[in-house]
């Protein structure tokens, strides 16, 4: 197999307090670098400066070889480095150190709208994509038709991009980067701005491109998504990571990295982090809170906002996702069906013995608008284990809310 991408002590150091390629001078530099370097050698991107004093280390050394048809799921927590190696391998941005060789051409699509100009209409800006990922005209007619189709912005084709919303930029924007034919096609959480349905859609795409040999990288914080998309997998962490392993392996490296506090059953809010609308999660079994709770009877989530900040229009959602992130199942209400105790508004919910298998849980909770405005959204915290103790294993449900009706209940 031939390497598509090949990068070697890769490093990026941003700044603090500095906002990058901001000015013209550093626009143009960045520009004719990039161009510079593209045309010198093989897609091989120079390192930009020195190191300042007062420095964030965004990646650190990185190095990896990404082989041609591999699909790399690229996770990590928030601020590891995903998006800034994503924008290095699209030459939005240069290294600190290091090399990246790509073979082949790329197509990205990391925040909406990037590679879209906001004056030109859908159908300029698809053959403006076209001509930049150096495609002839006649190429990009043979898949104008499928674009169009895949993205369903057929009507609002002679529209400037600028009058589109985030979702409509997202379909035709993918559309574009998995129908022009990259050689390595690229994706960032950006998807998650569409609707589920057109996430699906997408998935099948790329699992498609991936299978007819284009090399695919996938930023997600959606295990499931990833696991059903990636074979292999690379966790960032602080911008290093420990390499390149099959994909379970690298969701469970990513999900044995969440802080311990977070893994004990509890969450209480850290007073340093005012305001915070949660002020506190707790896992509870026969009254007493628990980090590891019996599967042969019924264990209770206790959920408290802060009174003060929270509306009784807001809605309350909770995750239960299981050791790989993937949700099993939520629940949600509106704050004006919680108990109001005190300066808090409080709920409970059971969950039924013998509901969830053995393993390793944490929730994920959300405090939304009645507009749908996220207020405070919490991962991956209040991690506990489910203990195995009765002997039947019939309720092994997995993954499907509809099948999970009348398995736990708000109290
Ligand atoms: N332009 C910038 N200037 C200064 N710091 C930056 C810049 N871009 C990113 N960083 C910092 O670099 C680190 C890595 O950010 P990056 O966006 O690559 O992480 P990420 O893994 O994609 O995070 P997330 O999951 O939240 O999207 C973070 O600490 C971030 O604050």
């Amino acid at each position: 197999m031939t390497t598509s991408v090949q990068i070697d002590g890769l490093s990026k150091c941003y700044q603090l307090g500095v906002t990058h390629a901001n000015t013209l001078r550093e626009v143009g530099r960045q520009a004719y670098r990039s161009l510079a370097s593209m045309a010198l050698g093989r897609g091989r991107i120079a390192p930009l400066a020195a190191e300042s004093q007062r420095t964030l280390w965004a990646l650190k050394d990185l190095t990896l070889q990404v082989k041609q048809g591999e699909t790399l799921a690229v996770i990590g927590p928030n601020g590891g480095g995903k998006s800034t190696l994503l924008k290095i391998l699209s030459r939005i941005t240069l290294p600190s150190k290091g090399t990246v060789e790509v073979h082949g051409r790329i197509a990205s699509l990391l925040e909406v709208g990037t590679g879209f100009h906001p004056e030109l209409t859908g159908r300029e800006n698809v053959y403006l994509n076209g001509t930049i990922l150096g495609m002839t005209r006649s190429e990009v007619n043979r898949q104008f038709d499928a674009i169009v189709d895949f993205s369903g912005v057929e009507q609002f084709l002679d529209t400037p991009v600028k009058r589109y919303s985030s979702g409509m930029r997202v379909r035709l924007g993918f559309a574009v980067a998995a129908h022009l034919e990259p050689d390595i096609l690229i994706v960032d959480e950006v998807l998650a701005v569409g609707d589920q349905q057109f996430q699906q859609k997408c998935l099948g795409k790329m699992h498609q491109e991936a299978k007819s040999g284009r090399t695919v990288l996938f930023v997600s914080h959606n295990m499931s998504s990833v696991s059903h998309l990636c074979e292999q997998g690379m966790v960032l962490n602080k911008g290093r990571t420990t390499g390149v392993v099959p994909v379970a392996e690298a969701i469970e490296q990513y999900a044995a990295s969440f802080p311990s506090g977070h893994r004990d059953g509890l969450y209480v809010a850290d007073p340093a982090h005012e305001p915070a609308l949660f002020s506190r999660l707790v896992i509870e079994q026969q009254g007493e809170s628990r980090s590891t709770v019996l599967d042969d009877q019924p264990f209770e989530i206790e959920i408290a906002v802060r009174s003060t900040d929270a509306n009784p229009t807001d809605r309350l959602f909770v995750t239960v996702c299981n050791q790989f992130r993937q949700h099993v199942f939520s629940a949600s209400c509106l704050v004006d069906q919680m108990e109001r105790r005190g300066d808090q508004h409080v709920i409970r919910m059971q969950v039924n013995e013998r509901f969830l298998i053995a393993g390793s849980y944490s929730l994920d909770a959300s405090l939304l608008t009645v507009g749908n405005d996220v207020r405070e959204h919490l991962a991956g915290i209040c991690g506990f284990r489910v203990a195995n103790v009765a002997a039947s294993e019939l309720n092994r449900f997995h993954l499907q809310n509809d099948l999970v009706l009348g398995q736990y209940q708000w109290l």
